[in-house]
């Protein structure tokens, strides 16, 4: 029988757990609002989507505070949103430093996924990962986009002809099949995570890694495939919220630890066979070649040239499916947009797509309403310090920003601020370029970071995005699937969820 003493010490310590779940630390500022606990856990357990989120919970203290105190990833975390207190840590590096998984939970899967790469690491060698890597995906080849964007359009005509001839046997035997692109159904349905997915990956592979991993020509690439495995199981709400599990000797998250390995191993071996053994990569510049020959140097260890061409591949296709998916949804919900931009991009070159003004202000504002990163909480306090003018932080403090609220703000964006309206960035393309050069300066911007540690990969990313959506627009019109629900991702990276879009082939004469 457990001892009276044993009892009490379990429930002393159960208790100590709860309240330190359930109350931000003492040395927390008491100037700024305590976002409930239970908050994050409601999409894990009831149908809230992070727009529900933040219209019940977030946009309110946010927007009145500047700032608030919010429980995530097993912790208690200071996040901003008001646009000078984002300049304030984006420019005091030293005080706000970036701490990434490998540091924050080095335990954790998600931290054997990506390691110490240039997104997470700080001081001397977040700065060799930097120069090595910035002329690469500043400097870039543009023509493999414009075949994917056309290998892209020829998978919705396929999937459109598949949709004809397939529909109705598919229809009566996988009535509720939705997530495999093989099993789209309904007639001009098109189920777009997937395919997007694809795209994204076919792109940052061929332009910043110099590989052909084949996802858009074989329906089941071996990295897509175990990429797939990966992320089915490492963006799950329990594991994001509570990533000491990941110690625990659970089945599935040793199943998705070896699926991270296979992850990694595979992607090597295709580096290794495409630019390490042929010697292709002293002839190349691209941001993997970069990395070998810093490796070669011994500047950087074998688990940092991984780690980096890792985070190219992850960040490099996430961040533009996830605009991409955004694009898609908006041109789908507002048709004249649709059709405006149909007529502008008719008959341009890809050269000139960034001086259209009607395409360009309308990607901005999907950035503005759907930043793909909508919060992320990396940084960690090296000191006491004071965040504006009166929050007093203590040191060690994991600080974080949400940039969905600073794109929403009334103070900043008027009170139309949650209105599409691409037309508020200016009618002209100089003016367009102008706003946006100085929203990000002032931080009322702040979907691609800013600073010194601003994302290397916005340039390929916008042009991207111009690209794909003018050659989808050239050759279809799509609208919302009618049985699709309106909703975006419960947690994380943010845009519509699933989106299911019903696409029909535009005649070439139209
Ligand atoms: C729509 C697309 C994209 C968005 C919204 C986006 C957003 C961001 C954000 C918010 C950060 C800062 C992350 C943090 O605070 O920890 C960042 C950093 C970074 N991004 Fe992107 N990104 C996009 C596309 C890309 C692409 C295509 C690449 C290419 C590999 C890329 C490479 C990077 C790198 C290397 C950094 C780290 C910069 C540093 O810390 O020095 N991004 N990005």
């Amino acid at each position: 029988m457990m001892s009276v003493y044993v009892l009490t010490f379990i429930f002393g310590l159960v208790t100590l757990a709860l309240l330190k779940i359930i109350y931000p630390p003492w040395n927390f500022p008491k100037n700024i609002p305590t976002i409930p606990f239970y908050v994050t856990f409601l999409t894990t357990l009831w149908d809230f989507d992070q727009e529900d989120i933040f219209n019940l919970y977030l946009r309110e203290p946010l927007e009145k505070y500047g700032a608030v105190k919010l429980y995530f990833g097993s912790r208690w975390n200071v996040v901003v949103s008001r646009p000078e207190l984002l300049a304030q840590m984006f420019k005091d590096e030293d005080t706000f430093a970036k701490s990434g998984n490998h540091i924050k939970i080095p335990y954790g899967v998600i931290s054997a996924y990506t390691g110490e790469n240039v997104i997470s690491a700080h001081g001397a060698i977040w700065k060799i990962f930097r120069r090595t890597i910035t002329p690469g995906l500043q400097i870039f080849d543009h023509r493999p986009m414009v075949e994917h964007a056309d290998l892209f359009c020829s998978l919705i005509s396929k999937q459109l002809a598949k949709n004809v001839t397939l529909c109705p046997k598919r229809t009566l035997s996988h009535p509720l099949a939705t997530s495999d692109f093989e099993s789209q159904s309904t007639s001009g349905e098109v189920v777009m995570p997937e395919l997007i997915q694809r795209l994204s990956l076919a792109n940052i592979s061929k332009v910043a890694l110099g590989l052909d991993i084949g996802t858009l020509t074989r329906d089941n690439s071996d990295l897509h495939e175990q990429l797939k495995n990966v992320k089915s199981n490492i963006f799950k709400a329990l594991y994001l919220n509570f990533p000491m599990l990941d110690l625990l000797p659970i089945p599935s998250r040793r199943r998705a630890r070896k699926y991270v390995e296979d992850f990694r191993r595979s992607l090597m071996k295709s580096v290794k066979a495409n630019l390490v053994n042929n010697y292709t990569f002293e002839q190349t510049s691209f941001a993997s070649s970069d990395l070998i020959r810093s490796f070669n140097r011994e500047e950087i260890s074998e688990k940092q040239l991984i780690d980096n061409i890792v985070i190219i591949m992850v960040a490099g296709h996430e961040n533009p499916q996830l605009l991409l998916t955004s694009c898609f949804y908006m041109l789908a919900k507002h048709k004249s947009w649709q059709r405006k931009i149909r007529e502008e991009v008719r008959d341009c070159n890809v050269d000139k797509l960034g001086e259209l003004p009607l395409l360009n202000s309308f990607i901005f504002e999907c950035i503005r309403l759907y930043p793909p990163l909508s919060q992320l909480i990396n940084r960690c306090t090296t000191r006491k310090c004071v965040l504006g003018t009166d929050i007093v932080l203590p040191k060690g403090a994991y600080v974080g920003y949400n940039v969905m609220s600073t794109g929403r703000y009334k103070s900043g964006w008027g009170e139309s601020a949650d209105n599409f309206m691409p037309e508020r960035w200016g009618a002209s393309i100089d003016k367009i370029m102008n706003e946006w050069r100085h929203r990000k300066n002032t931080c009322n911007m702040g979907a691609f970071h800013g600073g010194r540690r601003a994302c290397l990969g916005e340039k390929l990313a916008l042009l991207e995005v111009r690209i794909t959506m003018a050659t989808v627009l050239r050759s279809f019109e799509w609208t919302l699937a009618p049985d699709w629900a309106d909703r975006v991702t419960s947690a994380g990276p943010l845009c519509p969820l699933g989106l299911k879009l019903i696409f029909s082939e535009l005649c070439t004469s139209e």
